[in-house]
């Protein structure tokens, strides 16, 4: 995940391959609620690792059910239909975060379980409207309390007991603001049904396919529900939740319509065509799936098998649409960013629940496309977007208002034809649902050029330090390049190998075949790690002593090419802006003074236990430097196009905000 504060896509040319994708949150919300009501233990295949399932998991926790892993799987033994004596009448808060899709379904279950809680969440969450569900518990007898603005949570849940309910009468609830709240009512109340239990839905339901998903899952908990057309649900007297065993999450279709959109947009890229999608086919039983009918509509070519899509490029430019979108309005929003590369406006109708998600979603939506350069037209339930010319975009930094799906839908702005890049403020939004999105799209998206900063220098100038911290800022990869040499000269030392000309085409050789791996900042040859035997001062003179042969330095080019992959690299070194990444768009040269440079190195040697004294490093680090800057092949010398950076007297976060200062200046956004 990038826990960046904002992440630069640049320009993105083509996209092709496969990506699996993330348990569904509809189905993990609900089968987890389920698995904990019924009796017995489910084990739960492809769950969803994401914000919003995690909050489910800590209520459920809470409430006493047993939740294990089972390998990558996860085995929850249900309470039964009843609370924990152990939890007896104290108040038991909840912290529900900005999840929807728990807090709704827990008031209903809560309030019939008969506990005493407390449900709350983000200050969103506390704007986001619970009115009809309560009045709906209420007129049946339970007691809830508003503990802030009446209509929405914080709640208060009191006990009541069964034969203090209402329930034979109808249970009359709206449908028209959200189907959550039909959800909520139809996974609990089963809870109480001693007798048969009538839900009437007052309005027009919308989202009906999430009813289905509902429906769906309680049969698969045993509990058939009756339906008369979308206006009355019957619970028959006696059901009861009893557990499947096992069951298998879905992959999201709503995360699945940014690859679908992909597919529809994006060219292939090394001879390669379309993208395939694992876990989710056109049968799926979450309403989002029906995306593809409209990406289909605007031009996407769609394969599909039980648990697969496969998705081209069909119509280009792309169909303009005209859809009443009610049916699928999460995924609706990739529309709204497919519809910038359409051949005319498109429409999306009856969308009015946008304005009641994570974010006013029509709102965010207008502004963001806006920024980009589009023309859009907005009302209280729909958007017009009209196409965006080449000449037209902008590189904007886009706002993402704590919306994962705002973040992952403008993702695909990235692919506009006038190469622009997009920068994604506040990434990690993503988490809510999917947290890897972005890795997710870069395993299968290629960009013409991928960005890269250099920082060359000469040794102890604070390289390392500099580099790999601008790279975390910027969620980019890291080139230690002089890591490269190093393992070079130890893997030569080992061997028996001393580093001069005669041993040349043997270093080589080594060099090209290194069994290498870099993981959570270890460096590991052929398994294992001398991340400590490659930083002593002796491993650095054979660094430089193997780097000043030049089939050494082409052995390692290939390697360091590989480093540049998206979203951006940080690579430092000797040669990173002279010889290896010639074209990159910012060079920092890095120095500082010798006696700096030898206390700095002292002292960070000193820290790691490792003893020398401060005028042999002197001494050495002037030799090396000698060295390096004399060879005949890529010398250490500043590009012709690098940015001087002296840092002798400057503190390390000062040198991080000066290169991230320069950074901001060869990029083209404008402010958020
Ligand atoms: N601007 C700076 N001011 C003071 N110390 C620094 C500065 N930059 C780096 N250092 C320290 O100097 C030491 C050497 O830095 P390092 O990044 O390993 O250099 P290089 O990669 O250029 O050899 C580290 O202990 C680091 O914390
Ligand atoms: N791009 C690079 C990086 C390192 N090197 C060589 O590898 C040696 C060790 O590099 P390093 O970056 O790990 O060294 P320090 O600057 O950390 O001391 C340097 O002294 C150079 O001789 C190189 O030639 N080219």
């Amino acid at each position: 995940m990038f826990s960046t504060a904002f992440l630069d896509l640049p320009p993105l040319a083509g996209a092709a391959g496969t990506v699996r994708l993330p348990g569904s949150k509809s189905i993990s919300n609900r089968v987890l609620l389920l698995a904990a009501l019924a009796s017995g233990t489910t084990t739960i295949h492809d769950l969803l690792d994401s914000d919003d399932t995690r909050v489910m998991l800590g209520a459920l926790r809470a409430l006493g059910c047993g939740i294990e892993p089972a390998g990558s799987s996860l085995r929850i033994t249900g309470l039964g239909g009843q609370l924990p004596p152990s939890l007896g009448t104290t108040l038991l808060p909840l912290f529900l975060g900005n999840a929807g899709t728990a807090m709704r379904p827990l008031t209903a279950a809560l309030s019939l379980l008969g506990g005493e809680f407390e449900l709350s969440g983000v200050p969103r969450m506390h704007e986001r409207p619970i009115g009809d569900l309560v009045d709906a518990l209420t007129q049946l007898g339970c007691r809830i309390d508003y503990l802030g603005n009446p209509g929405y949570p914080p709640l208060r849940i009191h006990p009541v007991s069964h034969d203090e309910l209402a329930l034979g009468a109808p249970i009359r609830v709206r449908g028209d603001v959200s189907s959550q709240f039909l959800t909520a009512l139809l996974l609990a109340l089963p809870l109480a049904a001693a007798n048969d239990i009538v839900i009437e839905v007052v309005g027009e339901l919308i989202s009906k396919p999430y009813i289905e998903i509902t429906l769906n899952l309680l049969a698969r908990f045993g509990i058939t529900v009756r339906r008369d057309g979308w206006e009355r649900f019957t619970i028959p007297a006696g059901s009861r939740y009893s557990s499947p065993g096992e069951i298998h999450v879905e992959a999201d279709a709503s995360s699945a319509s940014y690859f679908i959109a992909l597919g529809a947009i994006a060219t292939g890229v090394s001879g390669q065509d379309g993208i395939r999608i694992e876990g989710v086919g056109a049968a799926s039983i979450q309403g989002d799936i029906r995306f593809i009918d409209a990406a289909k509509q605007m031009g996407a070519l769609v394969d599909s098998g039980p648990n697969w899509l496969e998705i081209r490029r069909g119509a280009w430019p792309l169909k303009a649409i005209d859809l009443d979108a009610n049916h699928i309005p999460d995924a609706a929003m990739t529309l709204a960013v497919m519809a910038l590369y359409a051949d005319g406006p498109s429409l999306l109708r009856n969308i009015a629940s946008w304005r009641v998600k994570e974010t006013d979603r029509i709102d965010a939506m207008a502004n963001e496309l806006q920024k980009l350069g589009a023309t859009v037209e907005a009302g209280p339930d729909f958007i017009r977007i009209h196409p965006l010319p080449v000449a037209d975009w902008l590189p904007a930094s886009i706002r993402t208002y704590d919306d994962h799906r705002v973040a992952m839908c403008f993702s695909l702005a990235a692919f506009n034809p006038a190469g622009v890049p997009v920068r994604i403020l506040e990434p990690h939004c993503v988490a809510k649902t999917f947290p890897d999105y972005f890795e997710t799209l870069f395993s299968v998206a290629e960009a013409s050029e991928v960005p890269v900063i250099c920082i060359d220098g000469p040794t102890a100038s604070g390289k390392g330090t500099l580099a790999a911290e601008v790279a975390r800022l910027l969620g980019y990869h890291y080139l230690d390049s002089g890591s490269l040499y190093r393992v070079t000269g130890l893997a030569a030392r080992r061997a028996g190998l001393e580093a001069n000309a005669a041993n040349e085409a043997q270093i080589a050789a080594l060099a090209a075949a290194l069994p290498l791996q870099f993981t959570e900042g270890k460096v590991l040859l052929a398994g294992e790690d001398v991340s400590d035997d490659i930083r002593t001062e002796a491993a650095g003179m054979d660094a430089s002593r193997v780097s000043a042969l030049p089939a050494v330095r082409e052995a390692l080019q290939d390697l360091q090419h590989r480093f540049r992959r998206l979203p951006g690299l940080v690579a430092d070194g000797r040669d990173m802006g002279t010889v290896i990444f010639p074209d990159a768009a910012l060079k920092v040269f890095l120095t500082a003074g010798a006696a700096q440079r030898a206390e700095r190195r002292h002292k960070q040697l000193i820290s790691k236990g490792i003893s020398t004294t401060l005028d042999s490093l002197r001494s050495d680090l002037e030799a090396r430097d000698a060295r390096d800057s004399s060879r005949s092949v890529a010398p250490l010398k500043p590009a012709q196009d690098a940015r001087h950076l002296d840092n002798s007297q400057l503190s390390i976060e000062h040198s991080i905000d000066t290169v991230l200062n320069w950074w901001q200046q060869v990029q083209p956004f404008k402010s958020a």
